[in-house]
């Protein structure tokens, strides 16, 4: 299954390919933008290849199922337009995103729920087991989701006096194995153990120390030139003997993930179901 995402055909690529052809062929650069319902942006840089993809929900870019999917739909976007690179990022000035919509969890319809936690599992599996070089140029606060997917990239600039992490515990909600997994893959098990068992929002100095992030960035357009600069390491290394490898490291957990996608499913629904969580949902709406 996993397979048949990376290789699906693409049906607007063709266009996409297109424009690029003939943008090098007339020697020209060109952005070419592709918009998903205005939810996530990716724009194409022709020069270098590199796509970028931007939330783009304002007033936080909560994520709600609606923004999970325009995320899935770009992802496969990217992996079809073979880009050599791609980086995550915000449209919001000072916010990458405050995580999931607490309106989608707050007395949550159980099917929609599902199906939002299935298209999560969706986005990790194209994101953290993509062969391109992935980088996020966080550009403000990153609590909960938009961290996780951030962690799923291979390099990460934050910029100053931004707070990341994954506060889940501290709304009584148990965090699913994607996101362990994920942030294993980055900092030590015990430094993951301590972070999600204590919710705690990093400061950009102390995710810097902790190894959350690899850079600090003065401003937005500083973090995206760092991330630009961390794909450029990649430019002379042959791709696909490179995307082997990555996923050969990643392996393990997606295989987990995989053979276990029902019970990760029923283990989110459970945790966000639960009445402690649901009253931390209400107390943040205010109900
Ligand atoms: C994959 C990981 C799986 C599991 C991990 C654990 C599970 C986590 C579940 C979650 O993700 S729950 C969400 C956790 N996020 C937070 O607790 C962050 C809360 N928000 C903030 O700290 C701040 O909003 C901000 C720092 C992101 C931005 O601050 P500021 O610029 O001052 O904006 P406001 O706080 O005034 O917010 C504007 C507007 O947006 C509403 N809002 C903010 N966050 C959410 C949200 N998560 N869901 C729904 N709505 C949100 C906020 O209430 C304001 O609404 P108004 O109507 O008052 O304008």
């Amino acid at each position: 299954m996993l397979l048949r995402q990376f290789t699906r055909a693409p049906n607007n690529m063709n266009l996409i390919r297109r424009i690029a052809t003939n943008a090098i062929l007339k020697n020209q650069t060109v952005t070419t933008n592709i918009d998903y319902n205005q939810l996530v942006l990716v724009d194409v840089n022709d020069k270098n290849g590199y796509a970028t993809v931007t939330l783009n929900r304002p007033p936080v870019n909560s994520f709600n199922l609606e923004l999970m999917m325009a995320l899935s739909r770009a992802l496969d976007q990217v992996e079809r337009n073979n880009s050599r690179g791609m980086i995550l990022t915000s449209i919001i000035p000072n916010i990458f995103s405050t995580g999931f919509d607490i309106r989608e969890l707050y007395q949550a319809d159980e099917r929609r729920l599902r199906e939002f936690w299935s298209v999560l599992q969706d986005c990790w599996f194209k994101l953290y087991g993509s062969t391109y070089p992935t980088a996020a140029s966080i550009n403000g606060h990153n609590p909960a989701a938009g961290c996780f997917f951030a962690l799923c990239c291979e390099y990460r600039a934050m910029v100053r006096n931004s707070k990341l992490g994954i506060s889940g515990a501290r709304l009584g909600i148990s965090i699913p194995l994607p996101m362990i997994y994920t942030m294993r893959s980055v900092i030590s098990t015990r430094q993951t153990e301590l972070a999600l068992t204590t919710g705690t929002l990093f400061t950009s100095d102390d995710a810097l120390k902790v190894g959350l992030i690899d850079d600090i960035a003065t401003d937005r357009s500083d973090a995206f030139a760092k991330c630009e600069a961390f794909l450029d390491r990649f430019k002379d290394i042959p791709p696909v003997s490179r995307g082997y490898t990555k996923r050969s490291v990643r392996q393990k957990d997606m295989e987990e993930i995989a053979a276990n996608r029902q019970r990760d499913t029923d283990e989110f629904v459970r945790a966000v179901l639960n009445p402690e969580a649901q009253s931390s949902f209400a107390a943040f709406l205010g109900k």
